[in-house]
């Protein structure tokens, strides 16, 4: 076989099969058009067309190559959502390098474990970016204006590979894994622009769209943020996360970049619906909200549609192993007696299937299963854990035979009776109180449903003795409303549920606790009833 000093340029797979090829191929035409539009100050506001987007991948892709690091090493690439960060991960992927995204407001321990786990060959971030300490085996550089600078360069190794291929890890998101130790989603080039080109057949966005990104660049809904936009010839207007927890700052950029598009999880909307609906909506601009993550409590679904009455409100489902898979529009305005939202039918190319608790598929109306995704979009595997991959990708319940497997996604759902899918919550918030089965999801519904609650997380929690669980609920007063007094609730859940499904303690909080992606923060909520007792 003869040996290449250089090796061949990697086959393009069908048109744009790479994460580079298919997110810089939609504004060719468009070079001036605007691909990334920021405003981190007021009056600030800077924006990248598509033509300087190009020129710092080229930029970071260049600086890359040089650093001669294999083909499918992992780069960890440490920085808020800007422009250059949209640029370094195009770069990583053209230089066939797997990207890391972490926040630089991730704790220390929790990237030490990501390095130890990832083994990255470099750790790359923006030019001010302010971590230091990094382990002497890892590469340190920076991205900037002008380019790459390298701090350290990576370790010398021999080159096993030289052919990026379509099946190599585009990136890794590192998610809270239940058993503590975060797990690792692989997401292939094929997966990740195999679930692009689903989604954009939905026709979210259009090139004159401004799509706010809210969410930091290590979840996974900035990756589809910035699939959706540049996909789609648009501009993405990310939003710093010091910026979306204060409504006036959140509300200004959207407002100075002219956003046409605001994406986050529901927690997002919270603060700027109790505090600042005037300036919500007065955002003109603004005709579409697309959400996902978590349930969005309907009192404060309802106030959003109140006060932007011509939005379209999309309810995007799924999990970081597929990133997403489906998009349903949701009703407007949205009928009162509407208990649960529907998430639709899978994005075009993927379907969803429930299979119930003995393993049998479910296709009749109403009767509840676990959702099962089959797509082509779905993710390579967890990082060094074959056991977990094996648990969540499992056999084509349909045809086991085939090999194909499908994504056992934990979450429960029932069609509806035009095969449309309603979210019944995770198989795991079934929980036993007394050995009743009590759907949590269910609970906090009776809470919000209360005059003047916006909001409600309700908890299984061991009993002080040990001897099993008890109920706890957490309740957030709506904007400019008496709180409900904890007693009221209590009365109001036993009103219309059984005993057991009425929360022993209930304490009233002006806002949730969130995760770094935005989701309510369970475990703090349980560490702090633990601590009330
Ligand atoms: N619209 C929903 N209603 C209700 N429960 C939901 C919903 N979207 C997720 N979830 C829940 O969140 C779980 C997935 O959690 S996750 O793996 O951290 N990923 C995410 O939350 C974001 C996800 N990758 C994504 C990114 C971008 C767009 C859509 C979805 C799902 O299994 C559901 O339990």
């Amino acid at each position: 076989m003869s040996t290449v000093s250089q090796p061949p340029s990697a086959p393009a797979g069908p048109a744009g099969e790479f994460l580079h090829d298919f997110l810089l191929a939609a504004a060719r035409h468009t070079p001036d058009a605007p691909a990334v539009i920021e405003s981190p100050r007021p009056g600030a506001t800077t924006v990248t067309t598509y033509a300087e987007l190009g020129a710092l991948v080229d930029a970071y892709a260049d600086g890359l190559g040089a650093l001669g690091i294999e083909t499918g090493s992992r780069v960890v690439l440490e920085s808020d959502t800007t422009a250059p960060a949209v640029a370094a991960l195009l770069a990583c992927s053209r230089a066939g390098l797997t990207f890391v995204p972490v926040s630089p407001e991730t704790p220390r321990q929790r990237l030490e474990s990501i390095l130890a786990t990832a083994r990255p060959a470099l750790h790359l971030q923006a030019a001010d970016g302010t971590r230091t300490g990094l382990p002497p085996t890892t590469g340190t550089a920076r991205f900037g204006p002008d380019g790459l600078t390298v701090d350290r360069a990576p370790g010398p190794h021999r080159p096993r590979r030289r052919v990026p291929c379509v099946t190599d890890p585009a990136y890794i998101i590192f998610t809270s894994g239940t058993t503590g130790r975060p797990k690792g989603v692989v997401m292939s080039h094929r997966a990740v622009t195999a679930f692009y080109r689903g989604m954009l057949a939905h026709r979210i966005a259009a090139p004159e769209d401004r799509v706010a990104s809210t969410s930091p660049l290590q979840f996974d809904f900035s990756l589809l943020n910035i699939g959706l936009a540049l996909g789609s010839g648009a501009a993405v207007v990310p939003v710093p996360p010091q910026l979306v927890r204060w409504p006036r700052h959140l509300l200004r950029v959207l407002r100075e970049t002219g956003a046409t598009q605001v994406n986050g999880v529901p927690s997002i909307w919270r603060q700027p619906l109790r505090y600042e609906p005037e300036r919500l909506a007065a955002l003109d601009r603004l005709r579409s909200v697309l959400f996902c993550g978590e349930e969005f409590p309907l009192p404060e679904l309802r106030r959003l549609q109140e006060l932007l009455p011509a939005a379209r409100i999309i309810n995007c489902y799924g999990a970081t192993e597929s990133m997403a898979a489906s998009f349903e529009d949701v009703p407007r305005p949205l009928p009162d007696d509407v208990e649960r939202l529907s998430i639709g039918v899978a994005h075009p190319g993927a379907e969803m299937l429930l299979v119930d608790a003995s393993g049998t598929v479910v296709d009749r109306p109403g009767v509840p299963g676990e959702i099962h995704l089959r797509s082509p979009a779905l993710f390579s595997g967890y990082w060094d854990d074959p056991e977990a991959t094996r648990a969540a990708l499992v056999p084509d319940p349909l045809c086991p035979q085939s090999g194909q497997v499908v994504l056992r996604t934990g979450d429960l759902a029932v069609r509806g009776e035009d095969g449309a899918f309603f979210f019944r919550g995770r198989t795991d918030s079934q929980v036993q109180i007394n050995g009743n089965r009590v759907e949590l999801a269910e609970v906090e519904r009776r809470l919000t449903e209360f005059p003047g609650a916006a909001a409600a997380t309700a908890l299984a929690l061991p009993l002080p003795d040990g001897g099993g669980l008890e109920l706890a609920a957490f309740v957030v007063p709506g904007a400019g409303r008496t709180p409900p007094d904890a007693g009221a609730l209590r009365e109001f859940c036993a009103a219309a549920l059984p005993p057991y499904m009425v929360p022993q303690q209930i304490q009233l909080l002006d806002a949730l606790p969130v995760t770094a992606n935005g989701k309510v923060d369970r475990a703090a909520l349980a560490d702090a009833a633990a601590r009330a007792v």
